[in-house]
């Protein structure tokens, strides 16, 4: 069922004159997170997926998560039916980054075909490539040239899906300590409009990212960040929404639940059918049956 969801506000945090902001990502595509270790980026991403989980069916948004410190701050996320994967090598994430790129060129040709002879569009559902770590993907990091070659093709499909992924709702969320240029190239963080810049190490780095100084000296809170979007006049200091493990696993739990619960269904499927064949049910099981019955005659 293709999506026909309106409201993409997404609450982000609270101001210190305890105002909710929001960003809207019907608006604003495609988001860089950035900010020093430990400034608390991981556990935003981690709500920012939650809610939108929470919020959403997975026919209104679909995440692709690409989590390059090793799975480890994501693993959970794999039972949202909202997850096509969570993606923990190299390799994976460029596959990952290939797959939602071709759901772009795919959608994109579909969208074509149906303006062609004045047919109404199908509203896709949102698919976000969320990537942690993303300075792991950078083709600096390299050792062998095979796998410069593999990370120089995952920043060739980014800057694509940032330049055209907008009206076939392919979105990019990119977090990574220091977005440089090893590390996310021009062409790919110019096109990233929507910021959240936690603590940065330097004034160097919050220029990287902000291109003015100042995320440099916020107070060292983990969950601190200024969010800079062409929707907001200035710069806006918010402390980020925490979900706490407990929280997160009372959310979760019952999702492993439901999965355990249909894979036992499916087992015990397989073994109605096998008592099936058995009774002779089906082609096989006549056979069988009458295979025995020769056999038990010939004894
Ligand atoms: N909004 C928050 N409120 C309270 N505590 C937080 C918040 N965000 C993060 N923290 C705390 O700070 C710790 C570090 O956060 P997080 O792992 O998100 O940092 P990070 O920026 O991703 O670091 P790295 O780049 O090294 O992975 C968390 O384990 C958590 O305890």
């Amino acid at each position: 069922m293709p999506s026909t969801l309106k409201n993409w506000r997404i609450p982000i945090g609270k101001t210190r004159y305890n105002q909710t902001v929001f960003c809207n990502f019907n608006k604003v595509h495609h988001w860089k997170v950035a900010g020093a270790t430990g400034s608390g980026k991981t556990e935003f991403l981690r709500y920012l997926v939650t809610y939108m989980c929470m919020k959403y069916s997975p026919d209104d948004v679909q995440f692709a998560i690409v989590d390059l410190k090793n799975g480890v701050s994501f693993a959970q996320f794999q039972w949202f039916p909202h997850v096509r994967g969570v993606y923990k090598t190299v390799p994976e994430a460029v596959s990952a980054i290939h797959a939602a790129h071709e759901t772009m060129v795919e959608r994109l040709q579909e969208v074509e075909r149906l303006r062609a002879v004045f047919q109404p569009e199908p509203v896709y559902p949102r698919l976000i490539v969320l990537i942690d770590e993303g300075g792991e993907l950078a083709p600096a990091n390299a050792v062998l040239d095979e796998d410069k070659e593999l990370r120089k093709a995952a920043m060739h499909l980014l800057s694509s899906v940032v330049r055209i992924g907008r009206e076939p709702r392919v979105n990019i969320i990119y977090g990574t300590q220091r977005p440089d240029n090893d590390t996310l190239p021009v062409s790919i963080r110019g096109q990233m409009e929507g910021v959240f810049c936690f603590r940065t190490e330097n004034e160097l780095d919050s220029k990287i990212v902000l291109r003015h100084e100042g995320a440099e000296k916020l107070p060292w809170i983990p969950g601190r960040y200024l969010y800079k979007s062409p929707l907001v006049k200035y710069d806006i200091e918010v402390q980020s929404p925490y979900i706490p493990d407990k929280v997160l696993r009372r959310i979760i739990q019952p999702l492993i639940r439901c999965e355990s619960q249909r894979t036992a269904t499916q087992q015990s499927d397989a073994m109605c059918t096998d008592n099936q064949m058995a009774d002779g049910d089906d082609g096989i099981g006549l056979e069988t049956r009458e295979k025995r019955r020769r056999w038990g005659r010939s004894e």
